[in-house]
């Protein structure tokens, strides 16, 4: 049996509790459906037809990305189904699975498009086990009552160790020495080959990885600027520029840090690569569309460049094997004839440390939303929590109720909880989406099902669920 997403469900470690369950099948796509979901578009559903029991084995939950064991472990640690693949899936296989789970986990390449989650019927939440989240249609999800979750920071210092990596390996040339001798050529140069000490690294992006690669780089001996949207503390001696011209114009390494976002589209493109200085580098291991990679090619022929490194491509396979014969990287040829360019396959993040941490934390934040509903660390539904109830408190229930942001919902809301006694209730809006949490205490198991159909009969309705 698989627990529908619109449900009511007991809280972890409550043996023996019920709730409305009803398959997939019967739940969805039901013209005839007595409820109506709220604006956002995903199908009306059945009403649940009874009261079956309830384990935390019937929420489902797909893994895809080789997300790390220690992540694993927790969801199976709750008993939950977790199916584990080692790829991403192709859009239509996508859409085949995810039609049946609950919860997805996924890394960088999956996309969750508006396409694919609306037949995403029973997802509730989404882990994003990697610090991106451009990969999902947040507003969509948030719409439908879908959470999503991300680790913003457990492999900041991954990607900003690579890139200390990278700007001395470019700096010295050595991803060129190493492959003549591993052609058997011996070739001692050190013409334009730089000491780091003195030189400037412009940061594009001073957030989490580009500020803690100015620690890095400012205790090598390199003079830091950086360029923000935002006005940010620099950090040491590193100094803000106030446009991304001046810090082309100054650095002799550039390095991007900034989101996939449609502002960061070709963000360094022929214009930019011109105002850059000649000899310079470009590192980026952001997302594949901030560089424009024709232009790249071509600044790097003409000499302006003096050199790469690419951790992230416009488009990216899902699976391991052969990436520049595939029809998904057009420049590859043009790329690999290069020199000193450093082509490395999206691995900014990929540590033991990084993905072992990210394992656990994005795993914790779906245990929390799915047992307590608590989405405090969400990036697309207003961040709520309270306190954990816990077993030993029988006849209490939380009420979670995720509605559009409209006037009047709250007396609703209240009206129907006011039959009961409601011990703590929180609220919040993001934009057009709000949540409400209320703990109420003295409830029987019919009560339950009251408060759940009578929310779920509110036009303002996205998603009810009562945990209990
Ligand atoms: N290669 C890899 O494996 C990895 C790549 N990444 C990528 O790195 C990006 C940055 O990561 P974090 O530093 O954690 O993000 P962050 O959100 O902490 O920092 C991003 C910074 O960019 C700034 N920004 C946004 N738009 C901008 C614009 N148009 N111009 C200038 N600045 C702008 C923001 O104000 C912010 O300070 C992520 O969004 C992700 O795409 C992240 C982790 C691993
Ligand atoms: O954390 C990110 O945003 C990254 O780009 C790393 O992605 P990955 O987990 O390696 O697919």
């Amino acid at each position: 049996m698989a627990a529908a997403r619109d449900i009511i469900q007991p809280l972890e470690n409550r043996a023996v509790s019920y709730s409305l369950s009803v398959s997939p099948t019967t739940t969805f796509h039901s013209p005839s459906a007595g409820h109506g979901f709220a604006a956002g578009g995903l199908p009306n559903r059945a009403v649940a037809k009874a009261l079956k029991p309830f384990n935390t084995e019937d929420i489902k939950i797909l893994l895809l990305e080789n997300v790390n064991q220690t992540g694993r472990d927790v969801l199976k640690r709750q008993g939950y189904q977790v199916e584990f693949l080692k790829t991403s899936l192709s859009e239509d296989e996508l859409i085949e699975k995810i039609r049946d789970v609950h919860v997805i986990g996924i890394r960088s390449k999956t996309k969750l498009t508006e396409k694919v989650l609306r037949e995403a019927k029973n997802l509730l939440v989404i882990g994003c086990f990697c610090i991106g989240t451009n990969q999902v249609d947040l507003a969509y999800a948030a719409k439908n009552g879908i959470a999503v979750f991300n680790s913003p920071f457990a492999n900041s210092r991954s990607v900003a160790e690579l890139v200390i990596a990278e700007i001395i390996t470019l700096a010295r040339q050595l991803g060129d020495r190493s492959l003549e001798m591993h052609r058997g050529t011996w070739n001692k140069v050190s013409s334009k080959c730089w000491e780091i000490r003195g030189k400037t690294l412009g940061i594009v992006g001073y957030g989490h990885i580009g500020s803690q690669l100015s620690v890095l780089a400012d205790a090598m001996g390199m003079s830091v600027i950086y360029y923000d949207v935002l006005s940010l503390m620099a950090i040491g001696t590193a100094k803000q520029v106030p446009t991304l011209e001046a810090l082309l114009q100054e650095a002799d390494f550039v390095t991007l840090h900034v989101p996939e976002t449609p502002e960061t589209k070709n963000m360094i493109s022929a214009k930019q690569l011109e105002q850059m200085k000649t000899g310079s580098y470009l590192i980026n291991a952001s997302r594949g569309t901030v560089v424009d990679i024709p232009a790249l090619i071509q600044a790097m022929r003409a000499g302006k460049v003096a050199g790469a490194a690419l951790d992230v491509y416009p488009n990216e396979p899902a699976a391991n094997g052969d990436y520049f014969t595939s029809d998904l990287n057009i420049w590859g040829e043009e790329l690999r004839s290069l020199s000193n360019i450093i082509l490395t396959p999206h691995i900014g993040g990929s540590t033991e440390e990084a993905q072992r941490a990210i394992g656990v934390e994005v795993s914790d934040a779906l245990v929390r939303y799915i047992n307590q509903g608590t989405t405090i660390g969400s990036v697309n539904v207003p961040e709520v929590t309270l306190r954990s109830l816990t077993p030993d408190e029988p006849n209490h229930a939380r009420v979670i109720y995720i509605h559009r942001n409209v006037p009047g919902v709250l007396r609703k809301v209240n009206e129907i909880l006011a039959e009961h006694n409601v011990d703590k209730q929180i609220s919040d809006s993001k934009g057009d989406i709000a949540y409400l949490m209320a703990d109420v205490s003295d409830v029987r198991p019919d009560d339950i099902k009251d408060i759940h159909d009578s929310l779920n009969s509110l036009n303002s309705r996205i998603l009810t669920r009562v945990l209990y």
